[in-house]
């Protein structure tokens, strides 16, 4: 089929190529001039997985390009999907202006009909506002539907999300729209769950926080282990074995950041209000998340006494291992602060370090080649995505390289009982019991 996406980041992009690679012949827009340069040039702006072969595989076999013309996108495909920002406002609610902005365009250039399906994480009810903002500016008569299709791929392993979804939700109430939308998603064999326009919004916003809600509750029980002297690794694994629970996403640590929790969450607490019915359980999901990072930066300085000119090691920036996004990254929010009160940070990341040269306080702070690099004379190490490499490292060289050997792991990913054999003071998200031990 002809598909076209309207805004190719980091969904319309990894979304875009796999389409194509199930068969599609898929135009993505961007009006980010820039941007399409380089992606026409051959370049990736994302780090992900899979994507840039992907990407070239199915630029070869011209089933995909790339192009700013909107005019040409809602021409060339039968179906537009809409994968712009829907970021936040100072008050948590979703700046729509993005999504209106894109169905004045789409609307201006409807000649005939088209399906319009919006993959933005949207509030309830976004739907029928894009029906109308079209309905408003297209030429009378012309015909289009509007259907939610809600994306739930992670970064770090979208490619693979995407080809082998759990599940595609469609909302619509057209069966012309849904036949269509059915046939896209025949090649990836997944469960298709067709519901209407505001359940399948919905239920983007509640699948993101609910599991958001269990690293919340994780963290929150993690803090209960450190107090009581329990180990929260080994309450995460007694209680995800119980299938009702399941052991994912009850990893403790510095909390839940990237582009999505953070704003969705916030975004629901926003819709929630708006409706009337305040969802206060969300609120406490966000406060415990804020706490994480309060209290690992109380005890650092509770083992440094003053964070002013000691020399911190950050392994860790982007918000999630096998990414290089940064965007509202615990790990760049924790290095915000620690520079903040003067310490001087030296951080490491895998794939993140081009991104990390964008930030503001870039210049206040050491990026280094290599972890070991960035341990050089540290008085302490922070851990603060749980890179692969991190866990490999040789502890006896790290040993060496550090000033004071005092490991602060944000992400509970080293073994506490190795690290202690090579003389270094360990410190975890609610390791209670290794805590005395040490
Ligand atoms: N990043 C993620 O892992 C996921 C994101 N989402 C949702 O998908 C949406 C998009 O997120 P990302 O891809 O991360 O954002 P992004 O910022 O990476 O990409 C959005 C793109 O849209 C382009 N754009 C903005 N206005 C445009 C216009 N009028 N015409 C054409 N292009 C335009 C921008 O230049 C940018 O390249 C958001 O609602 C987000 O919540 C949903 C699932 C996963
Ligand atoms: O709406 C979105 O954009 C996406 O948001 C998340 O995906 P993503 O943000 O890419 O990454 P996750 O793996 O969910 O991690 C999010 C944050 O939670 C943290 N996390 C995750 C799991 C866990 O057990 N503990 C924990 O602290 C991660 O470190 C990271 O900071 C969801 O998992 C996707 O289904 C969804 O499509």
């Amino acid at each position: 089929m002809k598909l076209t996406i309207i805004g190719s980041g980091y969904v319309g992009l990894t979304t875009g190529a796999c389409f194509a690679e199930a068969g599609h012949h898929v135009v993505c827009v961007d009006n980010d001039e820039a941007k399409v340069a380089s992606l026409l040039a051959g370049e990736i702006p994302i780090f992900e997985p899979g994507l840039e072969a992907l990407v070239k595989k199915n630029v070869s076999a011209k089933r995909l390009r790339f192009t700013s013309s909107t005019e040409e996108g809602v021409d060339h495909g039968e179906v537009l999907f809409i994968a712009v920002p829907t970021p936040p406002q100072a008050d948590g609610s979703v700046d729509l202006s993005f999504m209106e902005k894109v169905a004045r365009e789409i609307a201006q250039y409807l000649t005939s009909y088209r399906v319009i399906v919006d993959k933005s994480t949207v509030p309830v009810k976004t739907g029928e506002r894009v029906a109308h903002t079209i309905r408003r500016h297209a030429k009378p008569g012309v015909e289009f539907d509007v259907v939610s299709n809600p994306e739930f791929l992670r970064e770090g392993s979208a490619v693979a999300d995407l080809m082998k979804p759990d599940r595609i939700v469609i909302g619509g109430n057209s069966d012309r729209a849904l036949a269509l939308m059915q046939k896209i998603y025949e090649p990836f064999m997944a469960p298709v769950l067709v519901t209407d326009i505001n359940s399948a919004e919905l239920i983007k916003h509640a699948a993101n926080s609910f599991l958001a809600l269990k690293i919340s509750y994780i963290n929150a029980l993690a803090e209960i282990c450190e107090i009581s002297g329990a180990d929260v690794l080994k309450v995460a694994e007694g209680i995800g074995a119980d299938k009702r629970i399941g052991r994912s996403f009850l990893n403790a640590g510095l909390g839940y950041g990237g582009s999505c929790f953070p704003k969705d969450i916030a975004a629901f607490i926003a819709i929630s209000e708006q409706l009337g019915l305040p969802f206060n359980l969300l609120k406490e999901v966000q406060s415990i998340n804020n706490r994480q990072i309060d209290r690992f930066l109380d005890a650092i300085r509770e083992a440094l006494w003053v964070l002013k000119d000691k020399k911190i090691a950050v392994w860790g920036l982007s918000f999630k291992p096998n990414t290089d996004d940064v965007r509202c990254s615990v790990a760049v929010t924790l290095v915000e602060r620690l520079v903040a009160e003067g310490a001087l940070v030296s951080a490491y990341d895998p794939k993140a370090m081009e991104k990390a040269r964008e930030l503001p306080f870039a210049s206040k702070i050491q990026l280094s080649a290599s972890a070991l690099e960035a341990a050089q004379g540290a008085e302490v190490l922070v851990i603060a995505t749980e890179w692969p490499e991190f866990a490999s490292v040789d502890l006896a060289a790290l040993r060496e390289a550090m000033h004071t050997p005092l490991i602060f792991d944000g992400r509970n990913l080293l073994d506490p009982a190795a690290v202690r054999d090579f003389g270094f003071q360990y410190r975890g998200i609610g390791r209670g019991v290794v805590a005395e031990r040490g």
